[in-house]
């Protein structure tokens, strides 16, 4: 790899560990002002990634904070559902502006711009890269305290591209108690550390499931390896979250914003725990 360059490099066999990723990020649309970017990854798809990312805009805008979703699952988005946000975003003479969530979170997804919500994206991974630096260079986010990434699971092109195109500050990881979703969690961090981007830490989804008429916490994929499993990457644990029903219905059903239920204090744990690392 040669200094400057690195859309080709492969950081796997890269001996130079990525030091030219920072020389190459590519700079906002000039009407945003973006004090964080976190990306939210997972190494295998279905552990409630995008779920998390949704959580996590909700606790922050509560708290007070300007969000924007960057919705980079491409092929899968799932941000504009659960939001509840179908207008497409308006564009200027200067760039996209992004549509706005009943409670003012922006967001900027592939699905707002197709014809129909359920129309496939079957494109290859360089239009994918293309559309992911657009939603980055062409889109007036404006001031931002927060701007969350939702990036496609595992290690392919899509989540390489963010993480060499775009000045990432930090990576949460989702992950399942599943042994395989261990395993890919470590491939995750490997490919973090390769990147040179810090990871704020695990958070493990669908931990267990809650009781409803006594409380008990029953284990239903087994006990947690959540700590196990982060003690293991060298990562932060930021928490277990359990299973809601009422979170899947309102996900389901474009209302994630009014979401009370207990993820949502774990998930405002996490944001205090994020901070304090700063
Ligand atoms: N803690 C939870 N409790 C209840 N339902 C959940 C929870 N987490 C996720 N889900 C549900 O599981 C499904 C998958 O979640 P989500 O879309 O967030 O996963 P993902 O990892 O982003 O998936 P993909 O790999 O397709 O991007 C959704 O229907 C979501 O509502």
């Amino acid at each position: 790899m040669t200094t400057g360059t690195c859309e080709t490099c492969n950081p796997s066999t890269c001996d130079k560990t990525c030091e030219a990723k920072g020389p190459t990020t590519i700079p906002p649309h000039e009407l945003s002002n973006i004090k964080r970017v976190i990306g939210i990854m997972s190494g295998k798809g279905g552990v409630g990634k995008s779920s998390v990312t949704a959580l996590l805009a909700v606790a922050l805008r509560r708290s007070g904070f300007e969000v924007g979703i960057l919705d980079a699952d491409i092929t899968g988005p799932s941000i504009p559902r659960m939001f509840g946000v179908r207008r497409p975003p308006e564009g200027t003479g200067q760039g996209m502006i992004p549509p706005q969530s009943p409670k003012g979170v922006r967001i900027m997804s592939l699905n707002l711009l197709l014809p129909h919500e359920d129309d496939p994206v079957i494109w290859r991974g360089p239009l994918i890269g293309g559309a992911i630096k657009q939603f980055w260079t062409d889109v007036i986010w404006g001031d931002l305290d927060f701007l969350l990434i939702d990036l496609p699971p595992g290690t392919s092109d899509a989540p390489l591209t963010v993480l060499q195109s775009l000045p990432v500050d930090g990576l949460i990881i989702v992950s399942s108690p599943q042994e395989l979703a261990q395993m890919v969690v470590r491939k995750a961090v490997k490919m973090a550390a390769l990147m040179n981007v810090k990871i704020l830490g695990l958070v493990e989804n669908m931990s267990y499931a809650v009781c409803p008429d006594c409380g008990k916490e029953i284990y239903i994929f087994g006990p947690s390896r959540a700590e196990e499993a982060a003690a293991e990457a060298g990562i932060p644990l930021l928490g277990s979250l359990p299973l809601d029903s009422e979170l899947t219905s309102l996900c389901d059903h474009g209302r994630v914003e009014e979401y009370r239920g207990p993820l949502l204090e774990r998930v405002m744990e996490f944001v205090k725990k994020m901070d304090r690392q700063e």
